[in-house]
């Protein structure tokens, strides 16, 4: 299949250095190669244009949402990336950066197609919104603003309103909630499932759980948004807010695998791979393992 690999050099969402320089570790460590060996044809685009702009203006334009310009403006031009990637059939496998690029990724795939569903793997569900968030950081919101809930100009990246219905929504691993997060997963009966959830139910059942769900609703495409968060944080010291009970490498691809396999996964996100925190490159080799077992099941 032919894949259009975009790079999103971005931290602002995290308010942290380091997920910038992800794409870059990844080039090093030859992920076109990695993926080309799985006969698929990968079209490297290149990274996206993040605008500069200097610390102490984080709150110019909201005073809980940090750099919130530069972020709709990275992810309206990833969202026009993705449904022009999507158009063309060829699968937009994003290499973030924060995950504040899920934003962009969930609205070009709206464009794309009008039945979709999200499965976001992840310590936390970023479901924050300018007023529940006690960070400030929107890498922890991107959900919410898909659903149409938060900051306007957030919520209408790209084109106006909610980018995927609740219902479509499937958080997976997470572990890590604040408590406006916990209310609005009630008030809106979210599928959420921590890792505990997920071992309980067993992991083929539960993802064949989802897939059905999926198939009942017709829908079309799932958007696969993967956070390294998700995996648990003694395998992972590269991600910039790690938290432990996670899964761990063999559930991960586990739960990859049988994901992959549905054929339904028609783009990607890779994110939270913080370089500067890393030890040896243990949690970029591992995105390398994961992306080639990823794309070695993708047909
Ligand atoms: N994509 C992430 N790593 N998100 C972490 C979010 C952490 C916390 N819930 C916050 O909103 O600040
Ligand atoms: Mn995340």
């Amino acid at each position: 299949m032919d894949i259009n690999l975009i790079g999103v050099p971005i931290f602002y969402g995290a308010d942290k250095r380091g997920p910038e320089y992800a794409p870059a570790k990844l080039r090093d460590k030859q992920v076109v190669s990695v993926l080309s060996k799985h006969n698929h044809k990968i079209y490297d685009l290149g990274n996206l244009n993040v605008p500069e702009t200097k610390e102490y203006n984080k709150f110019y334009a909201h005073h809980n949402l940090k750099y919130v310009q530069q972020i709709v403006e990275v992810n309206t031009n990833l969202a026009h990336m993705v449904y022009t990637s999507l158009k063309a059939e060829s699968f937009p496998l994003i290499i973030g950066g924060d995950h504040s690029v899920g934003l962009g990724s969930i609205s070009g795939v709206s464009k794309a197609y009008k039945n979709f569903a999200v499965i976001w793997m992840d310590a936390h569900a970023d479901i924050n919104t300018q007023d529940t968030s006690g960070s400030g950081n929107i890498h922890g919101m991107p959900l919410a603003e898909a659903m149409g809930l938060g900051y306007h100009d957030l919520v209408n990246v790209y084109f106006e309103g909610q980018k995927v219905s609740p219902e479509n929504v499937f958080i997976l691993g997470a572990r890590d909630l604040d408590d406006g997060e916990k209310a609005l997963i009630k008030e809106k009966n979210l599928n959420v499932y921590s890792p505990e959830k997920i071992r309980e139910k067993g992991l083929e059942n539960l993802v064949n759980e989802i897939v059905q769900e999926i198939k009942d609703r017709n829908i079309e495409a799932v958007h696969l948004s993967f956070d390294m968060d998700f995996i648990d944080s003694k395998y992972v010291p590269g991600t910039g807010t790690p938290v432990s009970e996670g899964m761990n490498i063999e559930e991960t691809k586990v739960l990859i695998k049988s994901i992959v396999e549905t054929k339904l996964v028609k783009s990607m996100d890779l994110v939270e791979l913080n370089t500067l925190l890393d030890k040896d490159d243990v949690t970029a080799d591992l995105a390398i393992d994961l992306l080639d077992w990823t794309f070695k099941h993708m047909r």
